[in-house]
């Protein structure tokens, strides 16, 4: 099985969300590809479609999602408001594999005023490829962000 991945952006990620998508759309290593919006480049606050996307992953009905405002950051920051969720803003191969491989993040957040377009489909193409193990030395220390957040 594929990933299912849930894909989102406010106004100013809207065009390059639109690209990843179709990338995603006809990437054999992902199985679906659910769009929260936004459906044109209308002005939409970004928290709104983060917290939709991220919902979307922290129950289960996706494995991941794609999320894309001007910066990556505002978005990140909503969706980590999403128990269960660690989001993170991403803008290079290594930081977006140890994402996964270190951090478990579901959610990756890019900024599309920051990086190039053709910059950011290669690093959706990297970020299909990394897993987290959850029998690595990494994984203790995400199990202590779930305690904290348990506990909060
Ligand atoms: O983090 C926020 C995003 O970059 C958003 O696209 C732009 O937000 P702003 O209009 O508040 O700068």
């Amino acid at each position: 099985m594929g990933w299912k991945i849930v894909i989102g952006a406010d106004d100013a990620g809207f065009a390059y969300k639109e690209a990843l998508r179709d990338l995603l759309e006809d990437d054999p290593r992902v199985e679906s590809v659910h769009d929260v919006g936004v459906a044109d480049a209308a002005a939409t606050p970004y928290p709104r479609v983060a917290v939709a996307a991220a919902s979307i992953v922290a129950r289960g009905d996706a494995d991941r999602a794609l999320l894309i405002c001007g910066t990556g950051l505002g978005v990140a920051i909503a969706a980590n408001k999403v128990h269960g969720i660690r989001a993170v803003t991403a803008h290079d191969s290594y930081s977006v594999e140890r994402s996964v491989k270190s951090n478990n993040a579901q959610v990756l957040t890019l900024g599309a005023r920051v990086i190039g377009l053709e910059l950011a489909k290669k690093l959706v193409d990297e970020w299909l490829e990394h897993r987290f193990d959850p029998g690595s030395p990494s994984a203790a220390k995400v199990r202590l962000i779930d305690e904290y957040e348990e506990e909060a």
